[in-house]
């Protein structure tokens, strides 16, 4: 067994512990990372990347038949094969040989494994062949270990070793009928995926498509999954499942409706990478999620294990919001006060500040890739009233902006922009509808900025572009007048 000591040990190489490694290395910090993968975890692998990958050529396609002249051109169907061979090509082969090489670049050591805290400031790793390696850290401790597919506790489900986003992102044969339990974001971009490739796609959700946004988004979706052909039960769950000799899967719902398929994905949210960490040795409860403070670092409520501000947790980990880019944020931040505290430098945690991760709660952007896309900063109207704010709701039909018209025939799609009176500045804003993705971060930029609304008449957006929907929503919330 060796022991090893550095300033800061990181449990976990997805895109969040690399991130963390990086500032906190080019802050001067000695830095080990631990990964029992590969370096670039979920997101790089069997997830973000591989979903993007296998999505992409659906919605080009999508976008040729929806322009007049361009439509004529695309004939036959998907390459299937071609679309999984550019797949592999985004996820190296799962080979992690480039993120090594960064690692090496950036000053940062890697210990492959499975980490385990063993006390305040301590770490053993479990290497492939067994080996042990004990490492102490001067200043902190961060766990970036993400999270994982939940498989819920249904008769027979586990059983039938269901698919999880996993088996989704990494397929190589693509089965002829495919069963999705859920109904959120993994559900809405992996029915649309395969529905591109020719699947058959059952799609079971308790509720209606992509809780907790706008209503119109998911409704839209819906729509059209329903329009491409895939069959979709709402308000339903799956009662039992198992697997026939010849592989195929029986389930049924729980309204006792008996069906069929090759594959059932497994999309029903996930479950904290923190089960076997050692938690318990710091008087964690294994399993959980870490709960953190602004800058990341949990809260010890009184456990004298965590006296020192030691611990800190990152990313999925936290479960303040389960995305990469929101996870890499604050990366950054956990990253720069560590060196700062190891240093005895200034600290600012405060809103806004460069130690805190105050988007959090008040500018997260998310893009659901489905067909409509849907792309979401801030509040909805419901989570603005749940809030308490004074807010005006602004709609608008995205297909009435001549961009939108020229982008695609027959355009459809939908803006509503959430503005808080009291202060006259953006606070949430959902846009949904074909290649609504990247006019996003113009609203991220509104809400984070606190520009007033008064000001936003200055931004002109170019014409004939999408983006002069904001001019249609700044009219429907009244031009400013000399006296304002
Ligand atoms: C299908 C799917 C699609 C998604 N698409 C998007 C998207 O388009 N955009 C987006 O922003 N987000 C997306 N997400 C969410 C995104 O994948 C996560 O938010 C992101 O991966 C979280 O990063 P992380 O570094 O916290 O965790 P992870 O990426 O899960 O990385 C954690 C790493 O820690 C390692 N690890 C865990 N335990 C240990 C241990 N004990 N010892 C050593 N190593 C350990 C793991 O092996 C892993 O490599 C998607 C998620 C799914 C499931
Ligand atoms: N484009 C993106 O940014 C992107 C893409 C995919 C995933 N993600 C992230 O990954 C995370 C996981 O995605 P997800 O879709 O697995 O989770 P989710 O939380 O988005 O959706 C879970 C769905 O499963 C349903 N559900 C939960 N338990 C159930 C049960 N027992 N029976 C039936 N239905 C049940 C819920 O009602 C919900 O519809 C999300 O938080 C998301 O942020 C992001």
């Amino acid at each position: 067994m060796t022991t090893r000591a550095y300033d800061l040990i990181i449990i976990g190489a997805g895109p969040v512990g690399e991130n963390v490694a990086d500032r906190a290395a080019s802050g001067g910090l000695s830095v080990v990372i631990v990964e029992a993968e590969l370096i670039g975890g979920e997101c790089s692998y069997w997830a973000c990347i591989p979903s993007k990958a296998i999505l992409r050529p659906g919605a080009a396609i999508a976008a040729a038949r929806r322009v007049g002249g361009a439509a004529e051109a695309v004939s036959g169907s998907i390459n299937v094969a071609a679309v999984l061979k550019r797949r592999d090509y985004w996820v190296s082969d799962w080979d992690d040989s480039g993120q090594v090489e960064w690692l090496q670049g950036v000053g940062v050591d890697l210990v492959r494994g499975h980490g385990r805290i063993t006390g305040p400031r301590t770490v053993s790793v479990t290497g492939p062949d067994g080996s042990i390696t004990s490492l102490v850290a001067h200043h902190a401790v961060v766990v970036s270990t993400g999270s994982a597919a939940l498989i819920p506790d249904v008769p027979g489900l586990a059983e039938i070793e269901p698919w999880t986003s996993r088996e989704a992102t990494g397929v190589q044969t693509v089965p002829k009928r495919l069963a999705i339990l859920g109904g959120g974001v993994v559900a809405a971009e992996m029915a649309t995926a395969y529905v591109s490739f020719g699947t058959e796609v059952t799609l079971i959700a308790r509720s209606g498509l992509l809780g907790g946004l706008e209503p119109f988004a998911g409704e839209a979706v819906l729509a059209a999954l329903r329009e491409a052909g895939a069959s979709v039960h709402l308000g339903r769950s799956i009662a039992s499942a198992s697997r026939t000799d010849a592989g195929e899967v029986e389930y049924t719902l729980d309204d006792g409706t008996a069906l069929v398929a090759d594959e059932l994905l497994v999309a029903t949210g996930r479950t904290p990478r923190s089960e076997d960490l050692g938690l318990e040795t710091v008087g964690l409860k294994p399993g959980s999620w870490l709960d953190v403070d602004e800058t990341l670092r949990v809260l010890t409520h009184g456990n004298p294990q965590l006296e020192g501000g030691w611990l800190y947790a990152v990313g999925d980990i936290n479960h303040r919001v389960l995305l990469t880019h929101q996870g890499k944020y604050q990366g950054r931040a956990a990253g720069d006060v560590i060196v700062a505290r190891a240093k005895g430098l200034a600290q600012d945690g405060g809103t806004w500040g460069v130690h805190a991760a105050t988007a959090d709660h008040r500018a997260v952007p998310s893009v659901v890739f489905s067909d409509p896309e849907v792309a979401s900063v801030g509040l909805t109207a419901d989570a603005a009233e749940e809030a308490g704010l004074r807010v005006k709701v602004l709609d608008y039909d995205l297909g009435a902006v001549s961009g939108s018209g020229l982008h695609a025939d027959g355009y459809a799609g939908q803006v509503r922009a959430i503005v808080d009176l009291d202060r006259e500045v953006l606070v949430g804003m959902t846009l949904v509808g074909a290649d609504v993705a990247e006019m996003l971060h113009a609203a991220t930029i509104a809400i984070v900025g606190e520009v007033p609304i008064a000001r936003l008449w200055h931004a002109v957006p170019a014409f004939p572009t999408m983006s002069e929907v904001w001019l249609r929503l700044l009219e429907a919330y009244g031009r400013p007048t000399a006296e304002d």
